[in-house]
């Protein structure tokens, strides 16, 4: 198994060189050459699996032997030490046809867990193997910030900085992060929103000498290993389902920003779960939501919404959709990222929607339906939504065929993360202790203007370089 760029100029690379690359040095997002595909008789043979054997399976797919079985099992096995539920990431009947998957069981309370305690150990074996510096460059809206640096800190040989936007975090993603004091980690609180902190480390990483100088490493989900990670939470969830509700496929409602979380579903389809609908749920920064129904990918104005993690209008995964779309034509994808980078804006033909429309169905959710959503799960089932997973199950709802089979409905994050929303419907949540702590905290941040060069001069008295 090889990888390579959806812009075509990456020369086929192994699995611990894509990891370290990150983003494409031709500025592309790195894919696999080929998807592997797992048969029918395959998949129901891993339905006894648990999570960590399930995951080992399928990156055994990928990883061309280049780590070690007993390296892999042991690297699988720390990272989901941390997760409180048994399961790792429950499944919760709601009803005959809705089930809930709880991906937020990890230590920082929300679904980038899944992949980055992973990765973050993988970094750290990375490092040790390999003798040389790991520089980590993230940008977050909250959750991925929060998780990246739980999963590196205090670790030998890494450094860890993570742009958030100033003020438009909730209050527990910034102490999640901000209270952590080891050297190791840097927070910048840049004054701009995720879009501008996305652009700086984008730009930063197609730089490719300061990225060289640097060993500059991503941990969002520009990195496919975040994408592949993710993945494997699709296939879990179709295999907890008892056999007689999955037999003839299931379906997929996805609270989605940055296009990753729905796009490893698409890989999960593409490998051959057989799920039917994927359904894209936006907040009101509704980019992806106008794509899909009237093929228009044009940002408009940033909204603060009840789901700040969400708050994001150019989806980086985007470009991997794109790439697909287009029959894996690289020419094609950058004709059209540089159309994008010239006009602002993509518009796609009747056809085409339709098209995309056979791959994916899209809802779009307003702060006011997002709190609705909440309130009637919490009378409803006793559930306690966080505004993330509400998103998703209001798609589901509103655009989910809900005649077709069992759905899914992916619980992003613990409703303890947002507390500033759920508060607004006048329910009182009890803290998990580990939240509840961070309160009393002292926090080390630096507040910067979203001004790359300034962003630079942090990074350049923060990162190592090789002696
Ligand atoms: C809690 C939560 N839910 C959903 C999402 C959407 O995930 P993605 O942007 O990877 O599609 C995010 C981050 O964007 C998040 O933090
Ligand atoms: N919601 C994310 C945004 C960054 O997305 P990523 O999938 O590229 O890490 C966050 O919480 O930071």
């Amino acid at each position: 198994m090889k990888f390579k760029s959806t812009r075509g100029k990456v020369s086929p690379i192994g699995f611990i060189d894509m990891f370290l690359m990150g983003l494409g040095e031709d500025g592309g997002l790195i894919v696999p050459e080929t998807i592997p595909t797992v048969s029918e008789e395959q998949l129901e043979g891993w339905a006894k699996l648990s999570y960590q054997e399930l995951m080992f399976e399928i990156f055994s797919l990928f990883t061309n032997e280049e780590i070690p079985e007993q390296d892999l099992k042991e690297l699988i096995k720390e990272s989901y030490a941390g997760f409180t539920s048994p399961d790792v990431l429950p499944l919760t009947t709601l009803n005959d046809s809705l089930h809930v998957l709880e991906l937020f069981h990890g230590p920082t309370f929300a679904f980038k867990d899944v992949a980055l305690q992973f990765m973050g150990n993988l970094y750290a074996y990375v490092a040790k193997k390999q003798n040389k510096v790991i520089n980590i460059l993230g940008a977050t809206s909250g959750d991925t910030g929060a998780s990246a640096i739980s999963s590196v800190r205090g670790k030998e040989g890494i450094q860890i900085c993570i742009l958030h936007p100033n003020g438009k975090v909730s209050l527990v993603q910034e102490l999640q992060m901000t209270t952590v004091q080891d050297d190791n980690v840097l927070n910048l609180s840049v004054n701009g929103n995720f879009d501008d902190c996305q652009q700086t480390i984008k730009e930063l990483f197609a730089d490719i000498s300061f990225k060289t100088k640097y060993h500059l490493r991503a941990i969002n989900s520009i990195n496919f290993v975040r994408i592949l990670a993710q993945s494997v939470y699709y296939f879990y969830a179709y295999l907890q389902l008892p056999a007689n509700i999955r037999s003839g496929g299931v379906n997929f409602s996805i609270p989605t920003g940055n296009f990753g979380n729905i796009f490893s579903g698409y890989l999960a389809k593409k490998m051959g779960v057989p799920i039917k609908q994927l359904v894209l749920a936006t907040n009101e920064n509704n980019i992806l939501e106008r794509f899909i129904r009237e093929g228009i990918y044009k940002p408009e104005g940033f909204l603060s919404t009840h789901s700040p993690s969400m708050d994001i209008q150019i989806a980086s995964n985007f470009e991997r959709y794109l790439y697909y779309f287009y029959g894996e034509d690289a020419v094609s994808v950058t004709a059209r990222m540089e159309q994008f980078k010239a006009e602002g804006q993509l518009t796609f033909t009747a056809e085409e929607v339709a098209r995309i429309q056979q791959d994916i169905t899209a809802y779009s959710v307003s702060n006011e339906e997002c709190l609705e959503t909440i309130q009637t799960y919490q009378d409803r089932y006793n559930y306690l939504l966080d505004p993330h997973s509400a998103c998703g199950i209001a798609a589901y709802e509103g655009a989910g065929n809900q005649d077709d089979g069992a759905f899914v409905s992916l619980a992003t994050a613990h409703p303890a993360k947002f507390d500033e929303a759920i508060r607004i419907l006048g329910i009182e949540q009890k803290f998990p202790e580990r939240i509840q702590e961070l309160f009393n905290k002292p926090q080390r941040q630096v507040i910067v203007d979203n001004v790359t060069a300034d962003i630079v001069e942090q990074l350049e008295s923060f990162y190592k370089v090789d002696k």
